[in-house]
């Protein structure tokens, strides 16, 4: 996957709200066309050689590396690689610094947002949801360490879940998940021990004693299954499995705050409810998960800061544009990260830096 850092600075709020889907698909899709020929056509002088004036855009992920000789032939622009990791902290630290209400516990349905101490943030575990989890300790600024991952993530539920239901698109699966029942599926405690719960070792007997298990059960096949409940098990079982090793990793290193980001979340509230009840059921509510407003923007959020770095200071403002909200790509219909701030027709003001 691909993220590009683009030169803007935004003056209020943050980063791009009408691109509620991963910035490495405009490469694909130009959803904001215009944003992304601003870079192209703006271009910025390499620094170390200023006579050769080719354009070059920010980018991190894997797609950093995998796309770099497509971007070079196609569009002439090369792709300045920047470390997933790093800017994936660095984005995380800047929102969680810059932006008030970035970060919230989900819980019941209630979102209830984090004042965050900016002298007190660290340290913290940052588990990014993407394909795969990464679960990263961060100490500071750039301090940092990558402590654990699991390939159990969001591109496994998009994977198995579009095989198990023939759904064609993400949000398509998002959706039938809503609506679905996972205790058709899922065995309960409650199953195993005839209607009881197991209170000596603390299982109610509706807690999810073996995730798809009721499968075997019966002679079922796949296609006796509505695809709305295979979905909702799904997206339970991965949920809950990463809100669970994520605990376990912050108990590791006696971290008492688990932020989450990545765009797997997209600030469903199943999801979200979801890992929440994990991290509050394995930590016996000591821990609390708190979820990020520009939970998939964190890499190219990062990637954008290293401009600062490497020349941001010797660029100047010299254009602005609207950026328009668009909160319907989205699906939960009750989430749109900027609710608090802008309303769908509005739109932000973005400063753009050219050479
Ligand atoms: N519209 C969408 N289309 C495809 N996947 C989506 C969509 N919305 C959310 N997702 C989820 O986001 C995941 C990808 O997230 P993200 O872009 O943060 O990670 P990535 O960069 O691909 O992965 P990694 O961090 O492992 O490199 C998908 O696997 C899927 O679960
Ligand atoms: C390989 C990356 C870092 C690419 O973003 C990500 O997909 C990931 O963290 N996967 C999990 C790999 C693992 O730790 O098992």
């Amino acid at each position: 996957m691909i993220v590009f850092g683009f030169p803007m600075v935004l003056m209020e709020g943050f980063i791009l709200p009408s691109l509620r889907r991963p910035i490495s698909m405009i490469a694909c899709s130009l959803l904001v066309p215009t944003n992304f020929s601003l870079v192209v056509n703006s271009g910025f002088q390499h620094q170390e050689n200023p006579t050769n004036d080719r354009s070059f855009i920010k980018a991190t992920g894997g797609g950093a590396y995998k796309f770099s000789d497509l971007f070079k032939e196609k569009l002439g622009i090369s792709l300045e690689k920047e470390d997933e990791m790093d800017c994936l902290v660095t984005g995380a630290n800047f929102l969680l610094k810059a932006v008030n209400h970035e970060a919230f516990t989900y819980l019941n349905g209630q979102k209830e947002f984090v004042q965050i101490d900016h002298n007190d943030l660290y340290p913290y575990l940052l588990v990014n949801i993407g394909s795969g989890v990464s679960m990263i300790k961060v100490d500071g600024d750039g301090k940092f360490e990558r402590v654990s991952g699991t390939s159990v993530g969001g591109g496994t539920f998009w994977g198995l879940g579009k095989l198990l239901t023939k759904c064609q698109s993400f949000d398509e699966l998002l959706e039938l998940s809503q609506r679905g029942n996972n205790r058709v599926l899922d065995m309960l405690v409650g199953d195993i021990y005839g209607g009881m719960e197991y209170s000596k070792i603390g299982l109610s007997s509706t807690a999810i004693a073996s995730s798809f298990g009721r499968a075997i059960s019966n002679s079922n096949e796949l296609h006796d299954y509505k695809p709305e409940d295979v979905s909702r098990s799904l997206l339970r079982m991965i949920s809950n499995n990463i809100g669970q090793i994520s605990y376990l990793n912050a108990l590791r290193f006696g971290l008492k705050r688990i932020f989450f980001g990545g765009f797997f979340t997209r600030g469903h509230s199943y999801t979200m409810d979801t890992i929440s009840v994990a991290v509050h059921f394995w930590s016996k509510g000591e821990a609390k998960a708190m979820f990020l407003r520009h939970e998939g923007f964190l890499g190219a959020l990062g990637a954008f800061m290293s401009y600062e770095r490497h020349s941001l200071g010797d660029l100047m403002v010299n254009q602005s544009v609207q950026i328009p909200v668009d909160a319907s790509s989205s699906t939960d219909t009750n989430y749109n990260p900027l609710e608090r701030d802008l309303n769908e027709t509005e739109s932000m003001q973005c400063s753009v830096y050219q050479a």
